[in-house]
Order: structure tokens, then sequence, then C-alpha cells
């Protein structure tokens, strides 16, 4: 079968929903969400397990232009969040567009026709003028090559795939890996389990989290007029100057680090246990991480924090490597996710003449993480070089998406067909986004993170203010692009 619709968006995350509601909002109607899963939310349908829950605060991890006064609390949790992107959806009226059940595994340029061909897992082809990628870095789950991972006889999922079905009460529970996921998980496992045991192998740096229940008082004063947005604006600029030790001056870190002891000196007696806690790497090299009650559930009786790393898995136990053998029921891996860089992840071959991946053989790269030279009218959302580890992405994807929104708008103006970002334009882009990130805290002292690539260079993160990604998006530089007609 082939469709024929205007503009292509695939996901239907914070990324993929933010530019269909603006879409429609500049007049454009004729698009479809492709989304691979059965409903829509990316990150917030996907990942259900216990204690899952955003890390910045529920008013600034929305979008500005549908503040919602009613979140229930400072850090929203998983359920409350899809409610939210459920809301939306219906609000703006994007049912119509949403197919579901669409995996795209290709994108093919016709420089002739000037049109992409979008193909799905399912056969179908969609050939339309314009992709937009949402499709996240973050949800392909990440197993650890563990010897005899597949002998296990007993339960075993990774946390973006949690399986309700197993009951942890009364169980012997491993957990490997204290990623952001297993520092959300591990109290409530802690809890119902007869003994836990944790297999560390970085200690991640966590401060105490601000979490609190908005009173219904506090909510309602929310709903007053300008209200929402102030706290709003109070919380941006909060996160907001975080950055300054990130982007500024990494001697800036030693206040975070200060915070973070001092957070683990108080929450855990025990000097031997702290010990093993303290990472031994520069903090913010890799996302700093909230929670008050993960430390606690580690002082536990029925908790044991391994750090001698694993050798191999047996039927019913972990064997580590200083030669214990833990006998378990349960494992439950919080080993994080294979990052997808864009489309660079084999999955969808993206062409146009050559493959998007040989384009980047030399690593991952875009002009202001949205367009790639060689591939037009693609635009990327959360592509290289514009995730966060200090504030809200919302933020940077509607920032993405006005800029998408001002290129269709260029194209409009000068009737041309397709636009191309210039090679020169995203070389310099680069290159002078790469000098600023060498001297920032994320290369420090060998500090390894999957903010970086294979070859050591931080293809992830937008290494200033979010507001200076903001202005510098604003307007699309019509000399940085070619015009194709
Ligand atoms: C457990 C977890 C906790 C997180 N917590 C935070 C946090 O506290 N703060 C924060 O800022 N960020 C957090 N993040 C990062 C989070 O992913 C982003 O904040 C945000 O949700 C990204 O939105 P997105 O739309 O770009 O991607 P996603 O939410 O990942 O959505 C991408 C969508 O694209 C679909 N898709 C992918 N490939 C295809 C394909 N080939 N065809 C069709 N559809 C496809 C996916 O199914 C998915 O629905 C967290 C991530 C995880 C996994």
């Amino acid at each position: 079968m082939r469709t024929s619709p205007g503009m292509t968006i695939i996901g239907s995350g914070f990324a993929g929903l933010c530019m269909a509601i603006k879409l429609k909002e500049a007049g454009y109607h004729d698009f479809v969400i492709l989304e691979k899963a059965g409903e829509l939310g990316g990150t917030w349908r996907d990942n259900t397990y216990p204690g899952c829950a955003c890390d910045v605060p529920s008013h600034m991890y929305s979008f500005s232009f549908e503040l919602n006064p009613g979140w229930s609390r400072m850090f929203p949790a998983q359920g409350e969040i899809r409610d939210y992107m459920r809301a939306c959806a219906e609000k703006y009226g994007l049912g119509p567009h949403l197919r579901f059940g669409k995996e795209v595994v290709s994108l093919e340029y016709d420089d002739a026709a000037r049109d992409w061909r979008v193909g799905t897992a399912d056969g179908e082809v969609f050939t339309t003028n314009a992709v937009v990628s949402g499709v996240g870095a973050l949800h392909v789950p990440s197993l650890p090559e563990i010897a005899g991972r597949e002998r296990f006889r007993g339960a075993a999922f990774h946390s973006a795939a949690w399986d309700h079905s197993v009951d942890l009460t009364g169980k012997r529970v491993a957990v490997v890996g204290t990623g952001a996921s297993a520092v959300q998980f591990v109290p409530r496992i802690a809890e119902r389990a007869a003994h836990l045991t944790v297999y560390q192998r970085t200690a991640p740096w966590i401060q105490p989290k601000p979490d609190f229940a908005f009173p219904e008082r506090t909510k309602r004063l929310l709903a007053l007029p300008g209200a929402a947005r102030a706290l709003r604006n109070a919380i941006y600029w909060a996160l907001e100057t975080r950055a300054l030790g990130f982007t500024v001056d990494p001697r800036l870190m030693k206040v975070h680090e200060a915070v973070a002891l001092r957070h683990l000196e108080r929450q855990v007696p025990d000097p031997g246990l702290r010990a093993r806690l303290t990472p031994d790497y520069t903090i913010g090299c890799k996302r700093i991480l909230l929670s008050d009650d993960y430390y606690p559930a580690l002082t536990r009786e029925n908790v044991e924090v391994v750090t001698d790393g694993i050798s191999e898995i047996r039927e019913g136990s972990i064997l580590d490597a200083a030669g214990r053998e833990t006998e378990v029921d349960v494992i439950v891996y919080g080993t994080g996710f294979k990052v997808v860089d864009a489309l660079n992840d084999q999955r969808i071959t993206c062409r146009n003449g050559r493959k998007i991946q040989d384009a980047w053989q030399d690593g991952v790269e875009a002009y202001y993480g949205v367009a790639v030279s060689g591939f037009p009218n693609l635009f990327f959302l959360l592509g290289p070089n514009t995730g966060l580890g200090h504030n809200s992405v919302v933020f940077m994807i509607e920032s993405q998406v006005r800029y998408v929104i001002e290129c269709l708008r260029l194209l409009s103006r000068t009737g041309a067909r397709a636009l191309d970002v210039r090679p020169e334009a995203q070389r310099d882009f680069n290159d002078r986004l790469q000098r600023r990130l060498s001297a920032l805290v994320w290369n420090e002292g060998g500090c390894r993170s999957w903010y970086l690539d294979s070859r050591g260079v931080n293809r992830t993160l937008w290494p200033g203010f979010t507001f200076e990604y903001w202005a510098r998006t604003r307007k699309v530089r019509p000399g940085a692009y070619r015009l194709i007609r």
C-alpha cells in the first residue's frame, strides 16, 4: 500500500507529539505520525517499573504551551506523565494522524521527485515531502554480556520491560546495574524481597530529591492566571544555574560534589558501605541522580551491595568476581539502553544515494542537531548534541520544532521544494561545538559515560545554556541552506 502525506513524523514521544501539535497550529494538516508501538508515549509508555518518575520538575517537564496547574507532585511519576501526553494528543486532535504498529525501517530519498519514501516493517510505503525523526535515544534496552546469562532458570527481565506478572514478595532478587532506573526501583523491591543483592559496577552521584505532593490549595493557586507560568519560569532559571558548572567552569561542580557527599554521609552511617558507594569520577560527567530513598534502601538488613563484578550467571545463582555464589530467584537488569544516535542504530536504513551511516562514519553530527547535509528535508528532534544534563529536554524539543516550522516557512516563501544544509555550515557549527565541549566536565579525567561515542567524543549533549540554543535556533539562516526547486 502507498500513502502520500505531505509530512511524516516518526515516533509519538514528547518530540513527535510536539511536532504534530505545532504543525497543526501553523496550518499544516497533511501529516502522519508513525509509531512502532501500539500506543503513544515513548519513554513514559515503555517504562512501567515501580518507582519510575521524572527527575525534572513536572512544571518544567511539560509543554510550555500546555501548562498543567494540576500536577500532583514536584517530580511526576510515569503514569501521570503518560496521562498528560495522552491528554495533549486528545486536546490537539492528533488521533486521526497517529498510525500505530508502524515501525519505520527505511527512508529513501528520491532525488528526481524530491520526495522521501518511508517504508514500514509491514510493507507500507509513505511518499512524503519531509520527514521529522522523533525516535528518541533511549528505547532499546541494553542487556549485559555476562557468561551464562541465558542459562538462568528463574524470571529475568529488563527494567524497561518490567514483568508485572512476577511477584517479588519474599523472593531472592538480584539487581544488575545502579543507573537512573535502578536508583528508582531498588527502594521498592527492597521493601518486598526476602533478600536483595545489588550488583554495582559504577557508583552513581546522587543528590537529594526535593520531591513533595502539591497540596490542593497550591494547585488552586497555580490555576490562577500566570501562576503556573511564574512557577515554571522560576524552575527554569534554577535549573539553568546548574549549567554554570557543566558549561562555564567545571570547578563549580565542587559545590555539587559537596552536596552529594553530604547526602551520602547523612544517609549511610556505615563507613565501609559508604566507601563502596562513593563515586571515583568527576561529578557531572554522568547524569547526576536525585533520590532520597535509594541509600536508605541499601542500608537495610535484607540488602547487600556487591561491587566485585559478576563473573558468571548460573541456573539459579550469580557468581561474583570474588568467587561468592549467591542464590537468586529473579534477576532484574537495570542496565540502561543502547543509545540510538538519531538514525545511526542500523535499524533504519536512510539513504540519499549514500547511507546516512556512511555520512556519519567519523561521528554522528548535524547542524544544530536538526539537519544533516546531503539529506534534504529530513529533520531530527533531540538529534546529535542536543541532549541535556541539567534541564528539561522538552524545552529543547520545543526550540527544534519551532526551527523546523521556520524551515517549512522558508520553503513556502521561496517556492522551493526542499532544503539541504550546506556541508560547510554543518562543519563549522560542529567544529565550534566540539572545541567548546573538549574543555568541559564530560571529558575530564578519562571520564566514560554514554554521553561519549566509541572514540570518546561527546555526540550527545548541548554544551551551553538552553536559552542560548533557543536564541540561536529562533531564525533559520537561509545562507546555511541550499534550496532545491
Ligand atoms: C527510564 C527513563 C527515565 C527518563 N527520565 C528522564 C528524566 O527524568 N528527565 C529527562 O529529561 N529525561 C528523561 N529521560 C529521557 C527521555 O527519553 C526524554 O526526556 C524524552 O522522553 C524523549 O522524548 P522523545 O520523544 O525524543 O523520545 P521517546 O520518548 O523515546 O519516544 C520515541 C518514540 O519513537 C518510537 N520509535 C522509535 N523508533 C521508531 C521507528 N523506527 N518507527 C516508529 N516509531 C519508532 C518509539 O516507540 C517511541 O514511542 C528518561 C528516559 C528513560 C528511558
